[in-house]
């Protein structure tokens, strides 16, 4: 766990970055530091493995303050990966990654070997390990950067801004390939990014500042989407902040009516009870049975219903066959319900 013990930055100047900032960052999860230009994010990353020292408070990694361990052995433990990857110009993919084991007293060949699983590791093929950073394009460039950060094996990750020097395809990309990585390897990562949809879907906590250096809201992307503290947070998050926390929730608990007509229509089913589509008074048949599993998010099951000839979604087994309808007023009822349950459980 990363904590923030009332942590204050002011630069020579005058000027407050980081003001009286408390937070915890858990351990093996990845907290999101987000907010507008200039609000204090890349300070507060920067105190966590001292490259910038706090004017008063304290930041410390499982209990430990920081400022009393021997910075080269505190780097060791945090890998550190910036925006254009910052990688050695004049030096090999494979050995910029290389680097950090050789460092750790690693033999060139072991260096070398473990090098190339993590070049593997991020999606890069042998083929990228002899060009030089300039030969890669910008996400390949990232992922070196990522393996590079992960070469020592460090317990904690600070990631400034990633993958915001990438195109989008390329960042959803990244986003993926990251997100499957983490869920193996289990860091205790901080990122920085002024980009709250990234924030949303990459954190598994989120810190919104605000300008001055202060911290808006912490919480999960669900929290800050449903419950914003106030209209700084409401604004930043998005006008559409209620459909997009439909995305955390699965269609689980949503009930269904039976398969059958709707709406003057009737779902068709092939032999084995797998939609087929709609029919209506006898007609073709519509191959829009929009479906879903019990394990699919609200979002898209409210989007299927919305976006079905007749309003309804079809609710289908592992096996392909239909279950049960979801029609779209039973969805507003359901999450009004849902919404009043929440309300009433926030204020026991
Ligand atoms: N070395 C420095 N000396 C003086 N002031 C600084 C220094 N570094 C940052 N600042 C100021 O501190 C404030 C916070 O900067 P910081 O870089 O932490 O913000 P940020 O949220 O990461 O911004 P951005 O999203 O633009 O990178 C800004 O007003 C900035 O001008």
């Amino acid at each position: 766990m990363i904590t923030f013990e009332d942590v204050v930055k002011v630069y020579p100047g005058g000027s407050t970055a980081v003001d009286h900032l408390s937070m915890e960052l858990p351990t093996g999860k990845m907290t999101v530091l987000v907010g507008p230009s200039g609000c204090g994010k890349t300070t507060s990353l920067r105190m966590i493995n001292r490259m910038v020292i706090p004017t008063s408070g304290r930041i410390l990694i499982d209990g430990k303050d920081v400022s009393g361990q021997d910075e080269a052995v505190l780097r060791r433990g945090i890998g550190y990966v910036i925006q254009h990857a910052g990688l050695f110009p004049h030096r090999t993919v494979l050995d910029n990654v290389a680097t950090v084991p050789l460092l750790l007293g690693k033999t060139r060949r072991e260096a070398r070997s473990a090098a190339m699983e993590l070049l593997e590791r991020v999606g890069l093929t042998a083929e990228f390990a002899k060009r030089y950073p300039a030969q890669l394009s910008g996400g390949q460039q990232q992922r070196v950067g990522v393996a590079r950060a992960l070469a020592a094996d460090p317990p904690v990750m600070l990631m400034d801004e990633p993958f915001s020097a990438v195109d989008p395809v390329v960042r959803e990309g990244l986003h993926r390939e990251f997100l499957r990585l983490q869920q193996d390897l289990g860091k205790t990562i901080a990122m920085v990014t002024h980009d709250i949809d990234e924030a949303i879907k990459l954190g598994d906590m989120v810190a919104v500042f605000r300008q001055g250096g202060h911290l808006a809201q912490f919480g999960t992307p669900q929290e800050l989407l449903e419950q914003p503290v106030d209209d700084f947070v409401a604004e930043f998050v998005g006008r559409d902040r209620g459909l997009r926390s439909l995305s955390f929730d699965t269609a689980a608990d949503l009930p269904v009516q039976p398969v059958g007509s709707f709406d003057g229509a009737e779902l068709v089913l092939d032999d084995a009870g797998r939609p087929l589509g709609w029919r209506r008074d006898g007609g073709t048949i519509e191959p829009t049975a929009g479906v879903f599993t019990t394990g699919d998010s609200l979002r898209m099951v409210t989007d299927l219903a919305i976006t079905s000839p007749v309003g309804a979604a079809v609710r289908v087994g592992a096996d392909g066959k239909a279950e049960g309808l979801v029609r779209h007023h039973d969805l507003v009822d359901f999450l009004a319900a849902r919404r009043d349950r929440r309300a009433a459980e926030r204020s026991a």
